[in-house]
């Protein structure tokens, strides 16, 4: 990290300063050594609460803890060191008061070293995300699904298809942007909602299922790889690291049965 010759971070006013420019790309990251394969090559790393469902198993983010997130960002911060690391901020842990959104942010940024938080919801959030960034936190916005309000949306689906519903996400947008935030993540909206905000708001809009309209994407990086046994429809599979991963157990299961593994190489010899 301190070495002369290596670049500086990328930070939040980056970010924002990408408005309109070439498309910004960003994956989630919760892991040191993925982080560091995929460090070089993105924008940002979001460590999302999707870890609870990825990670985990969890069926939705809800159980994710503040402790859950602020180890797997330690982790992703040993793994990058070109990226802007961000953290979602998970259910439960900010939402009653903008006090305690800064009490969580920031054992967020002091425990983990990251370079912002995001947190989920429109214009009942914007006071938050005031205070925060009055504070030195910057803030990533995300509107659309927001998973954390599974049970209120009533499951997983695409938002903004009605005049109404439609109209007050572009407020959300807005109202987030006017209050400091430095992105926003629009998520699951439809194609001309999505490019209503991008137009809207001053600041970046990163889209997962959310059009090329947006001025950068995410995609959860599980998968993308192919890794995850279920994604969302939007998700494009540029790899299959479930396929590669059966075929290499395969493989070690049978040398292991056959005996050809461990082979000389791979066995310790005493000194002659
Ligand atoms: N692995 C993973 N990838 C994600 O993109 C992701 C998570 N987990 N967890 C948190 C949220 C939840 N997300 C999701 C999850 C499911 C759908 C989904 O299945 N949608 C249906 C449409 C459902 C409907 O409209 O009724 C789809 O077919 O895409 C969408 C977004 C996105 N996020
Ligand atoms: C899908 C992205 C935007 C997210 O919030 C997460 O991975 O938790
Ligand atoms: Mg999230």
């Amino acid at each position: 990290m301190s070495a002369q010759n290596q670049t500086r971070r990328i930070t939040a006013n980056d970010i924002r300063a990408r408005k309109g420019g070439e498309p910004i790309v960003a994956l989630t990251s919760y892991h040191a050594h993925t982080a560091r394969i995929i460090d070089p090559f993105v924008d940002f790393l979001l460590v999302g609460d999707s870890l609870g469902m990825v990670m985990h198993g969890l069926e939705t983010t809800l159980p994710v803890t503040l402790e859950m997130m602020i180890l797997q960002g330690r982790a992703v911060m040993r793994g990058a060191s070109h990226c802007l690391v961000v953290v979602d901020l998970p259910f439960g842990s900010y939402e009653e008061s903008p006090v305690k959104a800064f009490q969580t942010a920031a054992r967020v940024l002091k425990e983990t070293g990251c370079g912002a938080v995001k947190l989920e919801g429109g214009a009942r959030m914007a006071e938050t995300v005031r205070f925060l960034v009055d504070r030195g936190v910057p803030v990533m916005g995300h509107v659309g699904l927001t998973p954390q309000a599974v049970n209120t949306i009533g499951g997983f689906k695409v938002q903004g298809r009605d005049p109404g519903g439609a109209e007050s996400i572009l407020a959300d947008a807005k109202a987030i942007e006017e209050a400091g935030a430095f992105a926003v993540v629009v998520e699951a909206v439809v194609e001309p909602l999505a490019r209503q905000i991008t137009e809207a708001i001053a600041v970046p809009t990163v889209g997962i299922g959310a059009s090329p309209a947006c001025d950068g994407q995410i995609l959860v990086l599980e998968d993308m790889l192919g890794l995850s046994p279920w994604a969302p429809k939007f998700v494009k599979r540029f790899g299959n690291l479930a396929e590669q991963i059966e075929g290499s157990v395969k493989a070690y299961v049978s040398e292991v049965r056959d005996r050809t593994f461990p082979a000389d190489d791979n066995v310790y010899k005493p000194k002659k």
